[in-house]
């Protein structure tokens, strides 16, 4: 069977007549699985229709933004982002899937299935800079033996997108986003927010949280998770180690490579990156 992909499942739906549209996702495998028993056991299309209904998944974690989106990201984009030291390697960003077509891409902030509920990238692509993405290539190749694959959710993030984050986000969930002041390490290339999904069954790997939960379930040391969950993170958290990635405390799906110091915050955006 094909590889599980959230990009050709997600809809919009309304609870109610007359309700809130909410993104949310179709398990089409799931979705699959059913339908095959249900013919198998020869039930009737209508009860079909409910299996359908029911296979849709949670819906992912969204922050109130502190002023309407419509106001911020105007704003972001007109922003200046932090000066260069002047001493920065020149930029090499790379599109993870022409290193190795197996990355599997949930580019979050392409769909509304994020934090803010609104699709902020133009294109579903994930980049990083050179060295990054070909230790992320290694990781990827490791875990292969162990039957898993990386499912990535953000690279490389345009710098605006990052002060956006942090003009929407309530202050005491601060400690999830990067200060604009600084820049995040994604805004340099070197960060990633990646899972794992199973090679056999093409689902992701669950994790103690939801990606950009901003809970406490998020954090790297957060012990509530069932055995699975807390040593699935540990398998991410240590494969991604060997190659120089750190995880950071407060998100587990979050590591930084080794030599982001090294290069400049950018604020391109991903349609003005040319495909190589
Ligand atoms: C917003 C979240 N996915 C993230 O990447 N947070 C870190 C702290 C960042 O913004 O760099
Ligand atoms: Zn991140």
């Amino acid at each position: 069977m094909e590889p599980f992909s959230y990009g050709q499942a997600i809809r919009r739906v309304r609870a109610k007549p007359g309700g809130e549209e909410r993104p949310v996702v179709i398990l089409w495998k799931i979705y699959m699985q059913t339908i095959v028993s249900k013919i198998a056991t020869g039930v009737t299309a209508m009860t079909m229709m409910t299996a359908v209904a029911c296979a849709q998944a949670a819906p992912v974690f969204q922050i109130q933004p502190v002023k309407p989106l419509a106001t911020l990201l105007p704003e972001a984009l007109r922003a200046t982002p932090p000066a260069p030291r002047g001493d920065e390697r020149q930029p090499d960003l790379v599109e993870l899937t022409t290193l190795d077509p197996d990355f599997h891409l949930d580019i979050r902030y392409a769909t509304s299935r994020n934090i803010l509920g609104e699709p902020l990238y133009s294109q579903a692509r994930a980049f990083l800079e050179r060295p990054a993405a070909e230790a992320l290539v290694r990781v990827l190749k490791a875990l292969r033996t162990q039957g898993y694959g990386l499912l990535i959710f953000d690279g490389y993030r345009p710098w605006y997108v990052t002060k956006l984050f942090w003009d929407a986000t309530p202050p005491d969930k601060h400690m999830f986003v990067a200060d604009p002041a600084q820049g995040s390490v994604h805004n340099r290339g070197c960060a990633v927010d990646l899972s794992l999904y199973d090679l056999k069954t093409g689902q992701p790997v669950e994790m103690p949280s939801g990606y950009d939960e901003m809970t406490r379930r998020a954090y790297a040391d957060y012990a509530g998770g069932t055995e699975a969950q807390n040593a699935a993170r540990a398998l991410l958290r240590d494969a991604m180690a060997r190659e120089g990635f750190t995880q950071l405390p407060e998100e587990w799906w979050h590591f930084d490579y080794r030599d982001w110091r090294l290069y400049p915050v950018q604020n391109i955006r991903f349609e003005d990156i040319p495909a190589k």
